[in-house]
């Protein structure tokens, strides 16, 4: 057959399906409608049913076993509905691209080869007998992304299986016609990949799951590890990978797992918005995503916790002693320290103190030491606490009693008006009580209990013991001190504590005492959460990881991250940080894969940024070519903004969107002020959750995890950039571009720029 006869046929094959997809859209719509109506008159009849009147009590149990029939109605319903949206939203992502491969196998002892075709989703005939098309995530598909043709195995629910790869076919498909069809003997062919990278739409993050590499493969589909490291270069496809990950896990273990199960900690919030169409347009939910900040908040509420980006601006600015301290605090040494120190924690070192309730004492801190001094000392410190809490609230209980005959209880209650009292009656009626009197106790201590509410809600949550206090104590005995300069190791106690007093706190004292809180209380773990996957590991201190895998008990982790890409720290080997946090997590199974392609930039900009590395040998470019990064020199402000606004326009008539990447957000800010006179330019931070298209100017750990079409990096002088933190923040700006690269400096460029082979870069320069 002719290859001519061969495209006939597929694209027959093609125009057949889509009539399917078709057809069954039209099926499923109608089925969804009659499905919503009904939803809507088994919701109707229900909330009918259960506003009906219920005085008499046999009248009312009926009621009750009528309305919960009405509700598991409602509740089957609802599920059938939503099954059918999902169906048709599946649909209509296969519409117009069905499937992007094709793989004939011949199992043992067959004598033909069957055809399959992948695609995002399984799609079967109307009659169900046939597979139309094979979710790429299920078993066989493996395959198509594993494999070279011949004797191939893939992995089944039942173990290992060996077929025979006959054939191997990449399409692409637009609109149900193929532009393009080749056969191939590769995991999937550059050709498809040269045309995928350079057509990105750059708002948001595409799914990339016809042309998945395989050890970005392996990334996805492993099940087994309990803590899967990926260490992968700047553009490599580690957040591509991640994500189609989730969408495989959620495919693969679909009885047990669903979406809520899994969070994903990503750098901010701009990249929760670029990355939030992937799973969808998978026909996926989205995971849970959080970032580090909002974490903190949560857990450490009332407090202003410095963030990354303020870390970052302080950082820029702190002496060698002052980051030996910080570095002692964020490492697993001193979680350790932590564990054992709440582990020896004795009576008169906790931190007890007063429980207030209006200003004045209402439990007092002598007190309550009493009471956890009565408690067996053979039993948990936590459960020591426990117990605590537990008889505090029964005295509250007894004060509430008391607090119910006290007169501005008799006061307000003769002051409220028939709503509130029935209100304050909540599932009670009035007509259950025998006598008036009988009421009005109630109702007193309702009233008394309500306002009294708060004392309960500070022993449930551990306010008599003072945490801060009890973390102050913690870094006053340690001797972590042994590596750092002791003045600056008290100096830091004293700031940490005169800050805890303005209701801040820095990040490097977030985990151990968060930790040490935890430890101390028995609470904060989250066991449900199945999967947690962290983007940008670098950012994270390695305490703050130990302290995550101590909340998320149960779950698998997935850390992926660049050590080049580091901002807030020297560079360190791959190696070196994998060793460190699979001792420190304590991993069973860990597993790590390396990525060393990059996929993001053309080739001339990868090249130059690797160039700035000492190890950037590693990296692999990807063979799609532009033009060399451009390097505009000038001696003057005046000089560099004309030249910023002429490359910023120039570079924006011919791309969607242009980035100006600053080092931090007052160099954002300032570079905002020239141009915005000029032309149309956003100025984004840190409280930014979309990304408009255009001219973009923001500090560069805002567009961690990002892409943009074009980038300018900003004053890459050697006053801006002078010390070996640079290379990292210089390597992830230049690592952001896809198509071009300029870099501006105002005056002498840095050295490690200048380090970079000349032929490497264009330059320009003007006095
Ligand atoms: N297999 C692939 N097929 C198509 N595109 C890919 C593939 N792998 C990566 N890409 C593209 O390469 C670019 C970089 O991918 P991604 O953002 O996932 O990399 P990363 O390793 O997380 O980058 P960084 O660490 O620099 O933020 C994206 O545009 C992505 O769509």
């Amino acid at each position: 057959m002719t290859e001519q006869d061969e495209r006939q046929l597929e694209q027959q094959r093609v125009t057949n399906v889509q009539h399917q997809i078709v057809e069954q859209i039209e099926t499923t719509k109608d089925l969804l409608t009659n499905a919503h109506d009904e939803t809507r008159a088994v919701e109707q009849n229900y909330s009918d049913n259960a506003s009906v009147n219920t005085y008499e009590v046999d009248d009312a149990m009926e009621t009750n076993a009528m309305i919960e029939q009405q509700r598991q109605l409602v509740r089957r319903a609802v599920e059938s509905e939503s099954i059918l949206r999902h169906q048709l939203d599946t649909l209509n992502n296969l519409q117009g691209s069905p499937y992007f491969g094709r793989i004939d196998i011949k199992d043992p002892g067959e004598i033909n080869s069957e055809k399959l075709y992948i695609g995002i989703a399984s799609l079967m005939n109307e009659e169900k007998s046939e597979f139309l098309i094979y979710d790429w995530r299920a078993p066989i598909a493996g395959v198509y992304y594993n494999g070279t043709l011949g004797k191939v195995h893939y992995q089944t629910p039942a173990g290992s299986q060996t077929t025979e790869l006959t054939k191997k076919r990449q399409f692409t498909i637009k609109n149900g016609e193929i532009t393009n069809m080749f056969d191939t003997d590769e995991t999937v062919g550059d050709e498809v990949l040269q045309a995928a990278l350079g057509s990105q739409n750059d708002q948001y993050m595409q799914n990339i799951v016809a042309t998945i590499q395989k050890e970005q493969n392996d990334i996805i589909r492993d099940t087994t590890s309990d803590l899967l490291l990926v260490q992968g270069v700047a553009g490599s496809g580690k957040t591509s990978a991640i994500l189609q990950r989730i969408a495989y896990l959620l495919y693969h273990s679909r009885a047990s797992l669903n979406a809520d199960q899994i969070v994903l900690f990503s750098p901010n919030r701009l990249f929760s918005h670029y990355i939030s169409e992937v799973l969808p347009s998978l026909g996926e939910r989205n995971m849970r995503q959080i970032t580090l900040a909002e974490f903190l908040n949560r857990r450490l509420e009332g407090l202003d916790v410095q963030t990354i980006f303020e870390r970052f601006e302080t950082e820029q600015s702190q002496t060698n002693n002052q980051k030996a301290v910080q570095t002692v605090l964020e490492g697993a040494e001193c979680m350790r320290q932590v564990a054992r120190y709440a582990a020896q924690l004795n009576i008169d070192d906790i931190q007890f103190t007063n429980i207030l309730f209006e200003g004045q004492v209402f439990f007092s801190a002598d007190h309550i030491k009493n009471i956890f001094a009565k408690q067996p000392t053979a039993i948990h410190l936590t459960d020591k606490i426990l117990a605590t809490k537990n008889t505090l609230i029964r005295e509250l209980k007894q004060r509430i009693k008391a607090e119910a005959k006290k007169d501005w209880v008799n006061e307000e209650l003769n002051h409220l008006g028939d709503e509130d009292i029935l209100n304050l009656f909540g599932k009670h009626r009035p007509e259950e009580f025998d006598s008036e009197d009988d009421q009005v106790r109630y109702l007193s201590r309702r009233l008394a209990r309500r306002r009294l509410r708060i004392v309960y809600d500070a022993i449930y949550n551990n306010y008599f013991i003072d945490f801060y206090a009890q973390y102050g104590a913690f870094l006053r005995q340690s001797d972590l001190t042994d590596s750092v300069d002791y003045d600056e190791w008290q100096t830091m106690i004293n700031r940490y504590q005169h800050q805890i007093e303005f209701h801040q706190i820095e990040l490097m004292h977030c985990a151990p005492l968060l930790y040490l809180r935890d430890l101390i209380t028995g609470s904060g773990q989250n066991r449900a959460l199945q999967y947690v996957f962290i983007d940008e590991m670098q950012d994270y201190s390695v305490a703050s990881l130990i302290y995550f895998k101590h909340v998320f008990a149960n779950a698998k982790f997935t850390i992926l991250g660049d050590s080049e890409q580091a901002l807030f720290k020297n560079i360190e080997l791959p190696q070196v940080m994998l060793e460190r946090l699979s001792t420190a997590l304590n991993a069973k199974r860990p597993n790590l894969i390396s990525l060393n392609r990059s996929y993001r930039s053309t080739t001339e900009i990868t090249n130059f940024a690797k160039a700035m590395l000492p190890d950037g040998d590693q990296i692999t470019a990807f063979s799609r070519h532009g033009s060399r990064p451009r390097i505009v020199v000038r001696y003057d402000s005046v000089g560099a903004n004309d030249a910023l606004l002429q490359e910023a326009t120039k570079q924006a008539d011919e791309y969607k969107t242009v980035a100006i990447l600053t080092k931090n957000a007052k160099q954002a800010n300032e570079v905002f002020q020239v141009l915005h006179r000029h032309t149309d330019v956003s100025l984004l931070t840190d409280t930014d959750r979309t990304l408009p298209t255009g001219i973009l100017v923001l500090p560069i750990y805002l567009a961690k995890g990002l892409e943009f079409d074009a980038v300018i990096c900003y004053d890459v002088s050697e006053n801006n950039y002078g010390n070996d933190r640079s290379i990292g923040i210089l390597y992830t700006m230049a690592s952001r571009a896809m198509h071009a690269l300029t870099l501006l400096s105002i005056g002498s460029v840095t050295p490690y720029i200048t380090g970079a082979p000349a032929e490497l870069l264009e330059i320009e320069h003007k006095v």
